[in-house]
């Protein structure tokens, strides 16, 4: 991992799907070593917006720049060897590769190789879950084991900047918190995260920044210090029922917390 680097600028960035315009001009700033979080409702833009930030999805205006360097026009395979590296959303992992093997892929990348050593003992110490679990098939561990190990991957990748889509997704409360300590772990050794979860109190303790985004749009923001109160947060949840596919936009107002 490279501290020092780390920073990412997104600047009116929209994207979608054919028609379908999905993330409505989304602005955000992650500075080196920071953890920036994203909420709201489902399926109001979240996973679009961060595949987009790594290519994985279709850009339509905006920029990126990681380091002060644009990368909104690169491919995916570019956009990880500069050090930005997804963790997807939902088991995206090799069922039948040992951990071991996952973790030896991961860290194939020409940037990480030098770091292979390094990066596979963090991850070893991180996760001693995993690391009890190295030469077992990955489809036949948990799923709070799996999401350790695809942070871990994430991880050998060497990246500046991790971000993670629902990493707390469907697993027991226990796990959660032992995912939020590593976490809280991984920004010490020097990373940025762009975290999105549905688990606000998760968020909220590995962030140092929120951004509540409804409708493609942010439509409330703060540092975790000033966190919002229940009220706050359902006020900013109203309306998101609301399909962002279905008819006319709706968000007009912005309400800042
Ligand atoms: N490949 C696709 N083609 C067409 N529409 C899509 C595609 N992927 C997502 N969508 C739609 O885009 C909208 C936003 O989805 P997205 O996954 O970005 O939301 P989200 O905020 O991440 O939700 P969740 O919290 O449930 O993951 C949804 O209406 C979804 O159905």
């Amino acid at each position: 991992m490279r501290a020092g680097a780390g920073t990412l600028t997104i600047d009116r960035l929209a994207a979608g799907y054919g028609r379908l315009q999905v993330v409505k001009g989304i602005s955000l700033e992650l500075g080196a070593g920071r953890a920036l979080a994203l909420l709201g409702p489902n399926g109001h833009g979240k996973t679009t917006l961060l595949r987009a930030i790594t290519g994985l999805g279709p850009i339509t205006s905006g920029t990126v720049e990681l380091d002060g360097e644009r990368i909104e026009k690169l491919t995916t395979p570019e956009i990880v060897e500069r050090g930005l590296m997804h963790v997807p959303q939902g088991d995206m992992l090799f069922p039948r590769l040992t951990v071991n093997e996952s973790l030896t892929l991961a860290g194939r990348l020409r940037r990480a190789r030098g770091q292979r050593a390094t990066n596979l003992s963090l991850v070893l110490d991180l996760f001693p879950r995993v690391a009890e679990r190295r030469h077992q098939l990955v489809g036949t561990m948990s799923g709070g084991e799996r999401q350790m190990l695809a942070i871990g991957m994430g991880i050998m990748a060497n990246p500046s900047v991790l971000i993670l889509d629902e990493p707390t997704l469907g697993l027991a409360p226990k796990v959660r918190h032992e995912i939020l300590t590593r976490l809280l772990d991984v920004r010490q050794a020097g990373l940025s995260l762009l975290v999105a979860d549905g688990d606000v109190d998760f968020l909220f303790g590995l962030a140092d920044e929120w951004h509540v985004i409804e409708l493609g749009r942010i439509v409330g923001s703060g540092t975790t210090e000033n966190r919002p109160t229940h009220e706050q947060m359902m006020a900013m949840y109203v309306g998101a029922s609301s399909t962002p596919s279905g008819g006319p936009d709706t968000t007009t107002e912005v309400s800042h917390v």
